[in-house]
């Protein structure tokens, strides 16, 4: 047995900092349930701060007759308050605290064109949290997180599941048009001297596309797996091949690869 612990100031701070810790998951769990609840949308519709009764007023139950529970919903967005996720004002009057949106929760937006909404779905889902449970297999037998959690591959897992396929596609198209603008500034003289372009892994080719319409000069050409490129829309000006890129990467005068 390990000899007795003196409580002194530090190792107080210490308790207090793997508490903390053991905790963490709170966050991203608590994030999530105001992204599937819409919270942050139903703040927006308003146009400013609303109570938590309007929020809940807005709250699509799927037509169960039970109503939302606003303690249950005002203990998330107090967590949330904490992590200036939202903001609370207090009426000087007495009347009911008002949440308004911040910096953080404009990128929770659904349907915004710049929104963190679908990573938070793919990486707080099941799907995507089991991995996590699997470090201290994967520290003695060697291997793969995913693999371990699955049975498979994450790429041949995609390619058995059309739901995980589309989850996980939403989640990088979405942080694939936030880093568009910044690639397309940052690479604008290197883009005005070529052709073509092959993204190779470009997921559903919202980043050639974006680069393309910015330089129409560009024939894109966007290559992925093919259970990815048979999802995806049709750009102006871009192709889709899907193709493993170990058996061969498709002709273009540059490539550009992201995040792969
Ligand atoms: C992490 S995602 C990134 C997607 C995109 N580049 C982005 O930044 O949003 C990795 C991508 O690589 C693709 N990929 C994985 N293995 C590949 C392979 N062998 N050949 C082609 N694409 C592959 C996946 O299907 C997925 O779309």
């Amino acid at each position: 047995m390990v000899g007795t612990i003196d409580l002194d100031e530090e190792m107080l701070q210490g308790q207090a900092d793997i508490w903390r810790f053991i905790y963490a998951f709170a966050d991203s769990m608590a994030l999530k349930s105001v992204v599937e609840l819409r919270i942050a949308n139903i703040i927006h519709s308003h146009g400013g701060a609303v109570t938590l009764s309007q929020i809940a007023s807005c709250i699509n139950n799927g037509g169960s007759r039970t109503p939302p529970d606003i303690n249950c919903l005002s203990r998330i967005m107090r967590l949330l308050v904490r992590r200036k996720v939202f903001a609370v004002q207090h009426p000087s009057d007495g009347g009911e605290p008002l949440y308004d949106l911040t910096h953080s929760s404009k990128w929770i937006l659904h349907d915004s064109k710049l929104t963190l909404a679908p990573q938070i779905m793919a990486q707080t889902h099941p799907w995507l949290m089991a991995p996590w449970h699997c470090f201290s297999r994967c520290v003695k037998e060697g291997g793969v997180a995913f693999k371990k959690a699955h049975g498979s591959e994450i790429w041949d897992f995609a390619s058995e599941k059309p739901e995980f396929n589309g989850l996980f596609n939403n989640a990088m198209a979405c942080t694939a048009k936030i880093a568009s603008s910044a690639i397309v500034m940052g690479y604008k003289e290197g883009l005005s001297r070529i052709g073509s372009l092959v993204n190779v892994g470009g997921g559903t080719g919202g980043l050639i596309s974006e680069i393309v319409k910015a330089n129409p000069h560009i024939k894109g050409i966007n290559s992925d797996l093919p259970h990815v490129v048979s999802t995806v829309p049709e750009y102006p000006g871009v192709c889709h091949i899907g193709d493993d890129m170990f058996h061969g990467i498709p002709n273009g005068d540059a490539i550009i690869i992201k995040v792969l």
